[in-house]
């Protein structure tokens, strides 16, 4: 099982990707450690459009969470964002190729240290997020091209606009993988979004960081 950590520091990429790293070995040497990275893609809408005037993408994933593009990387074998282009071209198709994601979309790396009852070699996983502003057009190609992706109707059901006004609330009371609840929160701001606060008389979402994988997850 994965430790359970409702708020883990935000890491910058370097020291994210220097966990384990031993004083002789390579970061190949580092079976510790697994690496997802994902990136949250938004896009100004048109002047005049409803406050607060950003689309956002998630997708709705086919275990039925909804999280952002992006997947596993080998970091040793990789650039993390080689990896991330790598998982973005599967799940978002040849569009995605234009992303051309680099180190200073980086945003912060997450680190979910495997719980006692853990078995194997990994540590745990680190979870990077990268945040990526478009152009509306560059967005809407995205939109379209999604259901030629290699991943469509596999591991991505579809992508969807997250609901960014009144229907906010809403949308967080679904299930999201990862933390990619908390990373669609943290992103609000720069977005100039107040994240909303958690409905009257009731728990906060239970966003249950990491699950073990299990076949593909
Ligand atoms: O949007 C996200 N933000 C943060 N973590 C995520 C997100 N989506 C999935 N994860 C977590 O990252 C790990 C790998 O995710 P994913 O299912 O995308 O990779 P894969 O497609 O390479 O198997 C899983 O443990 C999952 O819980």
């Amino acid at each position: 099982m994965w430790e359970r950590r409702e708020q883990q520091p935000l890491l910058n990429r370097e020291a994210a990707l220097a966990l384990g790293r031993t004083g002789t070995g390579t970061r190949a040497a580092e079976p510790g450690w697994r690496h997802a990275c994902h990136v949250l893609l938004y896009a100004p809408l048109p002047a005049g459009s409803p406050p607060p005037g950003y689309a956002v993408l998630m997708q709705l994933r086919f275990d039925g969470r909804f999280g952002f593009p992006g997947g596993l990387v080998e970091p040793g074998g990789e650039s993390l964002e080689a990896g991330l282009h790598r998982e973005l071209l599967e799940e978002l198709g040849p569009a995605a190729s234009e992303l051309r994601l680099q180190p200073r979309h980086h945003r912060g790396a997450r680190v979910w240290p495997l719980g006692r009852t853990g078995s194997g070699s990994d540590a745990g996983l680190v979870t990077h997020f990268y945040i990526r502003r478009l152009r509306l057009e560059e967005l809407a190609a995205i939109e379209r091209g999604g259901p030629t992706a290699p991943e469509h109707g596999l591991e991505v059901q579809g992508l969807v606009r997250v609901p960014l006004g009144r229907g906010l609330p809403a949308f967080l009371q679904h299930r999201f993988a990862g933390d990619a609840r908390e990373q669609l929160l943290g992103a609000l701001p720069t977005l100039g979004i107040r994240a909303p606060p958690p409905p009257n008389n009731e728990d906060p979402p239970n966003t249950e960081p990491l699950t073990p994988k299990q076949g593909k997850e």
